[in-house]
């Protein structure tokens, strides 16, 4: 095809010009796209600079979830040398595929507490609270209960009412539980912390965790089966892989900025290639290519922009800034059990391959669990009995402590409001700071209210250079404290019945490590991130640093929306997938709503 040199998936013929030109055929680029083209009259054009996969068994099978990282599937990038991790660069996956990170992740899908989704409202968000994300929740999802089986053995209970039954996304309870799940439930009850459900918006204490998974062929249910699969046939919908979008393209007349286009090339020294947009360019890059995106069209900060020699089409400082993610860190300890652990898939030969068989020929055993069945949200009064220290360390101690230096008035401005935020988390009880995934003897502590920000800044004026994401990780020492709290929990809940007669032996750190000197090494040392990366385009006001207001449109840029996980003005306690197909979701009913699609479905 003469405009072209990658593959257009859906159609043969790459129009030149779309109603709606999404970027990123992502979790939340997919979603959008797909409700979009619900309408016929309305098309759009999807482009994306991974490929679609070929079903491989680490995309596919649950028990082997997260296997695409660190693949072609994955951008195989690093954040920027930590300051508060030593100077140690963490690698950071990022779904380069037709699903994108939806595609790589690990099937946990939960939503955060009505307290972080209201919390998006007080920051300057109107009508972006639980109760105006929970239709959205609802509309991503086709909800199927636990097998009888695994109900019956766990006592688990679901009020259908919080969840959708007609949604695109597939998701349920693996029908395998591996056996030590019992005793980390146990544990919880026998510490008096309280089970609940996290569909309800009370995502607090120890909850039973869905997968998006098929109940049925007993797959992983990514964007792309869910989005991508149910509106590949319509004629309005055209994708187009192995096309990196490189330029926004805008055209400035009588003092507005407005787009124009969108430019690709597949690869940095191939011909850029581009197609008018009628309406709207849709950004879905992700948290980290997003901004930088806009940076290279010319968006973002001046002085960032001067370095990098592209001129400012658009002054808007935040772009980039508030970026943060969950800081993960691990307390291991060996069991001595006669139970199966998951260890075992990767230790034992045969008990792999039959688990394999029984995969195969039944849908069933070890390799329908992704993982993470049971998981503990909890606030810090529930694992630390230094709350009031901490709030007082926290409430003594300075905003600009948790930002890099450069960072502009505004948003500096606006994390003083989120810094806020965060002290009223520390002592509220509806609002978890540390979450608890059991693996096995492995207490993977996750820190789910980070204080501490870092930003994204374009590399060069071209998207083929990597962007260089300083996440900023423990900048603020209070993230240091919060964590060091983790690992006292997590030694106390290794010591409570129902784990101790697995008999634990801390490995890492290790007994011996105690003083709070050791253990902030330790802390230092070994924590890395739990694939979380969001904030980095922020919704808010502009004069808080947002970068977009609340109906996701870009500050400054006529035809201009973000919908992907940069826009979250601050991490949910909880994963991010469903809360960005929750966002997708919203933003597509948003768009929908607008003067300029009805015009397009009237033509
Ligand atoms: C290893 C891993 C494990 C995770 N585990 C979980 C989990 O178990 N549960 C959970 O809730 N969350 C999990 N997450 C997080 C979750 O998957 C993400 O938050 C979510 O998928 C992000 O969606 P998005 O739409 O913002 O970006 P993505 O889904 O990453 O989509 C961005 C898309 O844009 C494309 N793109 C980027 N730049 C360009 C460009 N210039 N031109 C064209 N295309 C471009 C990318 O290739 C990609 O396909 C995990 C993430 C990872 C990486």
């Amino acid at each position: 095809h003469p405009l072209f040199s990658g593959k257009v998936v859906s159609r043969a013929d790459l129009l030149p010009e779309y109603d709606y030109v999404v970027v990123g055929a992502g979790t939340s680029g997919l979603t959008v796209a797909n409700r979009l083209t619900e309408q016929k009259n309305v098309n759009v054009l999807v482009i994306e600079a991974g490929d679609l996969d070929k079903n491989e068994d680490f995309v596919t099978i649950p028990g082997l979830a997260g296997g695409a990282a660190g693949t072609k599937y994955d951008w195989n990038v690093t954040y920027t040398a930590n300051e508060g991790l030593g100077g140690r660069k963490v690698p950071i996956p990022q779904g380069k595929i037709v699903g994108g990170s939806s595609k790589l992740n690990r099937l946990i899908f939960d939503r955060g507490s009505k307290s972080d989704y209201d919390g998006w409202e007080s920051l300057g968000n109107k009508g972006w609270n639980f109760a105006g994300l929970l239709p959205y929740f609802k509309k991503n999802e086709k909800f199927t209960p636990p097998t009888k089986e695994i109900a019956a053995q766990y006592d688990i209970k679901n009020d259908l009412k919080n969840h959708g039954d007609k949604g695109y996304m597939q998701t349920t309870f693996s029908p395998f539980f591996w056996p030590t799940t019992k005793n980390i439930v146990k544990a919880t009850k026998a510490l008096g912390i309280p089970i609940n459900d996290q569909a309800t918006g009370n995502a607090i204490g120890g909850f039973f965790c869905p997968h998006n998974q098929d109940p049925v062929t007993v797959t992983r249910s990514s964007a792309d089966e869910a989005y991508y699969d149910t509106a590949v046939k319509r004629q309005n919908f055209h994708v187009i892989t192995g096309q990196q979008v490189s330029r926004i393209v805008t055209k400035k007349s009588n003092g507005a900025v407005k787009v124009t286009g969108i430019e690709f090339a597949s690869s940095a020294s191939a011909k850029r290639q581009s197609v008018k947009v009628k309406q709207e360019a849709i950004i879905a890059a992700g948290a980290l290519f997003t901004p930088q995106l806009l940076q290279v069209s010319g968006i973002g900060d001046p002085a960032l922009l001067k370095t990098i020699n592209v001129t400012t089409v658009v002054e808007l400082p935040a772009v980039g800034h508030n970026l943060h993610d969950h800081v993960l860190l691990a307390v291991a300890n060996t069991l001595n059990t006669t139970l199966i652990t998951s260890g075992s898939l990767r230790s034992n030969a045969t008990f792999a391959a039959e688990a394999r068989k029984q995969y195969d020929t039944e849908k069933k055993g070890p390799l329908t669990s992704p993982t993470g069945d049971f998981l503990l949200f909890l606030p810090l009064q529930t694992y630390s009995n230094a709350t009031s220290a901490i709030a007082s360390q926290a409430k003594a101690g300075k905003a600009s402590a948790s930002l890099p230096s450069d960072t502009p008035p505004e948003v500096a401005k606006g994390y003083q409001a989120q810094y806020a935020s965060l002290n009223e988390k520390l002592v509220a009880k509806d609002s978890a700071i540390l979450e608890i995934i059991w693996g096995d003897g492995t207490v993977i502590l996750g820190l789910q209210h980070p204080y501490s920000r870092g930003s994204v800044k374009a590399a060069s004026s071209s998207v083929f250079d990597a962007p260089l994401a300083d996440v900023g990780f423990l900048r603020n020492p209070i993230d240091v404290a919060l964590l060091r709290e983790g690992i006292h929990f997590a030694r106390r809940l290794v010591k409570t019945e129902g784990i101790t007669e697995l008999k634990p032996v801390e490995v890492a750190p290790g007994a011996n490590v105690t003083s709070d000197a050791d253990l902030d090494a330790f802390i230092r040392r070994s924590s890395s991130t739990l694939f979380h990366p969001a904030g980095s385009c922020k919704m808010g006001p502009k004069d808080q640093g947002g970068v977009v207001d609340s109906e996701l449109k870009v500050y400054g840029v006529e035809g201009l929306r973000i919908v992907d996980a940069s826009v979250m003005p601050i991490l949910p306690a909880a994963h991010t997938m469903t809360t960005v197909y929750a966002v997708a979701e919203k933003a597509a009913d948003i768009i929908r709503g607008s003067a300029a699609y009805k015009a397009a479905c009237l033509e």
